[in-house]
């Protein structure tokens, strides 16, 4: 059995403003008083893990215990099938010290020149720590394929390259409440409801 969130407040341990955003969206119906790592002051800790739920779970425990408030944390990114999942946990890293997302999408763009599979995955793990070290992770994924060139600016990071399977935009150009229905953030998010919050 997963441990409970019992209400009140909750610390979104993130510093990507796109995501913060995103996860404050999947919290609104929900009895949680959201606060930011940014708007508390929280260091950004180095994300020295070599998978998703481990970057989470470090990011997570960092905040927690800074707060001393339960923290939620996401650790997430783009990985292309042509590239043998890269960028993966480095797609923050990608963009560089500046975050240009614009770099970024152009080197996926080049490096999978002359490769004819498309197929590529968002993939999310969420981490819920407490002040005491407990934490629960889920991790999910959405599959689609990568796009070119970027079209819309609805959404943050790769988003404009990115088109999910089944729909003909990316999600560059969805509406959030509609990536909100299939995104990997979104599928995580409702594996940690299911498991860790009152209904
Ligand atoms: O829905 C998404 N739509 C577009 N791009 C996305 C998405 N989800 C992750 N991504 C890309 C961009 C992000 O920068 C990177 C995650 O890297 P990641 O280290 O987890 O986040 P981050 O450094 O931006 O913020 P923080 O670590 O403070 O939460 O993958
Ligand atoms: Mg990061």
């Amino acid at each position: 059995m997963a441990r409970k969130f019992e209400g009140g407040r909750l610390v979104v341990a993130s510093h990507n403003p796109g995501k913060v955003r995103e996860i404050n969206d999947l919290l609104r119906p929900f009895r949680v008083e959201a606060v930011s790592a940014g708007d508390l002051n929280l260091p950004e800790p180095e994300e020295t893990g070599v998978t998703f739920a481990e970057n989470a779970i470090l990011k997570a425990k960092a905040a927690a215990e800074a707060s001393g408030l339960p923290a939620l944390s996401d650790d997430s990114g783009l990985s292309v099938n042509a590239l043998d999942g890269a960028p993966g946990i480095y797609s923050a890293r990608w963009a560089g010290p500046g975050k240009d997302f614009g770099i970024a999408m152009k080197r996926v763009n080049t490096e999978m020149v002359g490769k004819d599979d498309p197929r590529a995955q968002f993939i999310c793990a969420l981490c819920l720590a407490w002040p005491d070290g407990h934490v629960e992770v889920f991790e999910r994924t959405v599959d689609g394929v990568i796009s070119w060139p970027p079209t819309g600016t609805k959404g943050f990071g790769y988003d404009p390259i990115f088109r999910p399977e089944g729909h003909t935009i990316t999600f560059g150009e969805m509406e959030p409440e509609k990536k909100h229905a299939m995104s990997h953030r979104a599928r995580a998010f409702e594996q940690l409801v299911d498991n860790c919050f009152q209904k």
